[in-house]
């Protein structure tokens, strides 16, 4: 294993990801930001200066745990100090383990402002996956919007309520097509599936929203790591008249299984294997399309290009038809098809410490539209969870325990009859190694029969996915069913409409973890918490961290002498 160094400046650049343009939040210079390709056991060490004039920022490793460094985890407000224009901070940790991963902003909405970027972990040198392929293609989804970040932030933070509405695109690897398309001659009346905007692009190729092909020769087999940075939008990949074999989930290998297509929620990835054997003498059309939300945006699309055609010629198949939104039965009847691989997977602990039930409602506060869970929409403080659990600084958050559960007669098909809740920064305090189930528990939103989807992303852990159920999660009745043969080990799992989803994990990793919805607007309107455990274990947080709110003025008032100490201690 190695050290690998980067040199990263964040900033503002004008690009057309879907050929109109905007501005897009680059690192130096690169939309998506570089491709990080590392081996298990390496170190990187990423100093990243922040460009943008007047932001702040930092870069969460989406799927790296973080073991010792959990001030290296990225999140404002709970694991560092944002960082300011002009400063740099260093991100050192260990990629411990090999997997498709990605990185991306988490601070206030940076992520759907563009900044995000593949980070790739390949086995070890002599250690082995359990697949073969003979290539490999990394594919970046995202979702895009005409409207600034910022329009959308304080939209969705204004009195009327201003919802950022479906992305205006699509994007692989940062290139989608708004003002045409190049499957034009497809297009199917009222769907979703083509292009509604009938114009043919005209590509040459070296175009900024002209698609990335992907190039194969046939009869071999290639490896499409998928990782979905949307804000918003659950999507379903499919490659026309492939089969697609699944290997790997959030880094995690998984028994081996053969469909037409996926869903991929925002903050998973997937490793699937395609076989190129097809007609050679065609193109075919690769495709993500949105699921889970009434769509307005038309799929992405790009080409598997059989060489020697040329990269460009038209498949004569048309791309392919992306399921209905809303068929959840569908979606479900995938993500019970996940399951982890034998003898490649720890198995999980046969009983917990903690069941924590988390209902999350959409609600009002003081006439706001927020979500809420167990009646509690998070508002991150000012001084980072980490710094001021491990100095005991008492005022720096509600040090309230949040509620482990809701109400046993709330009526969950139903909006609200009280829709106010309270705003708050209250953290689930977890002993250190015990074994914690969440139950995440959806319920109707404010209008009547609506009830969303949400994707939770886990900082700092993976968790076993040990079931999903519909309405209300009944402990004796699910637990019966609970899946501790073979769940897979993930770090985001997706919560159905009406349902509920229960994940296990163990809290052995001493740091302050965010676990939220990766919904970026949902994030922002409240819908995470936060976790902590064995904070008083944690070494070395460097003071660039802790460089604001209550962590600054502890330094300060001890005369810097203290606060030197009691970072190092
Ligand atoms: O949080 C959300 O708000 C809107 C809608 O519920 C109210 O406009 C929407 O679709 C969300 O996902």
């Amino acid at each position: 294993s190695k050290t690998q160094h980067f040199k990263w400046e964040v900033g503002y650049a004008f690009r057309s990801p879907d050929c109109v343009e905007g501005l897009v939040m680059g690192i130096n210079g690169q939309f998506p930001g570089p491709t990080i390709r590392a081996e298990a056991g390496d170190t990187l060490h990423v100093e990243l200066t922040n460009r943008l004039h007047t932001e702040g920022v930092v870069i969460h490793w989406h799927g790296i745990r973080q073991f010792g460094t959990p001030w290296a985890d990225g999140t404002a407000s709970v694991s560092q100090c944002a960082i300011n224009p002009g400063e740099t901070f260093v991100y050192r940790f260990k990629v411990d383990k090999a997997g498709t991963h990605f990185y991306h902003g988490h601070y206030g909405m940076q992520r759907s402002a563009g900044l995000y970027g593949s980070l790739i972990v390949d086995v070890a040198e002599g250690e082995k996956e359990p697949f073969d392929y003979d290539g490999e293609f990394s594919l970046l989804l995202s979702d895009w919007w005409h409207q600034s970040v910022h329009e959308q932030e304080v939209g969705l933070s204004s009195m009327p309520f201003r919802w950022i509405g479906e992305p205006q695109s699509l994007l692989i690897n940062g290139r989608g097509q708004y003002t045409c398309s190049f499957a034009s001659s497809f297009i199917v009346a009222g769907s979703n599936t083509t292009a509604g905007r009938g114009r043919q692009c005209q590509f040459l190729g070296h175009e900024e929203c002209a698609p990335q092909i992907l190039p194969v020769l046939p009869n071999r087999t290639y490896r499409l790591r998928l990782a979905s940075a949307t804000s918003l939008a659950s999507l379903n990949f499919a490659v026309a008249s492939h089969k697609l074999v699944v290997v790997e989930a959030d880094g995690n290998y998984v028994q081996p299984f053969a469909v037409d297509d996926l869903d991929i929620y925002s903050g998973e990835t997937y490793s699937v294997l395609l076989t190129t054997d097809q007609n050679p003498a065609a193109n075919y059309f690769i495709s993500a399309g949105v699921r889970g939300r009434q769509p307005n945006t038309t799929q992405a699309l790009t080409i598997l290009n059989y060489k020697p055609n040329p990269p460009f010629k038209p498949p004569p198949l048309p791309p392919p038809v992306t399921p209905r939104w809303d068929d959840f039965d569908r979606s479900k009847r995938f993500s019970l098809k996940i399951h982890a691989l034998a003898g490649r997977s720890p198995k999980p602990p046969m009983k917990s410490n903690r069941q924590i039930v988390l209902l999350n409602t959409q609600n009002t506060v003081n006439g706001l539209l927020r979500w809420s869970i167990n009646n509690i929409s998070l508002a991150l403080p000012a001084t980072p969870y980490l710094g001021s659990i491990k100095f005991r600084l008492k005022h720096a958050f509600d040090g309230a325990p949040p509620p482990e559960t809701f109400l046993a007669n709330y009526d969950l098909m139903r909006p609200l009859a009280n829709p106010n809740s309270t705003i708050g920064s209250r953290v689930y305090r977890l002993r250190l190694n015990s074994t914690v189930d969440v139950v995440l528990q959806n319920a109707n939103a404010m209008k009547e029969n609506v009830s969303e989807i949400h994707p939770w992303h886990l900082h700092g852990h993976d968790f076993w996915v040990l079931g999903y159920g519909e309405g209300r999660f009944v402990a004796a009745e699910a637990e019966r069913h609970f899946n501790l043969e073979d769940p897979p080990l993930k770090n985001t799992a997706v919560v159905y409409p009406y349902g509920w989803t229960a994940i296990r994990f163990v809290a052995d990793n001493p740091g302050a973890w965010a676990f939220h919805c990766h919904v970026e607007a949902h994030l922002h309107m409240g819908m995470g918490v936060v976790f902590a455990e064995g904070v008083d274990r944690v070494r070395g947080i460097p003071v660039e961290a802790i460089a604001c709110g209550s962590t600054a003025k502890m330094r300060m008032a001890s005369n810097d002498e203290r606060g030197q100490e009691l970072t190092r201690d």
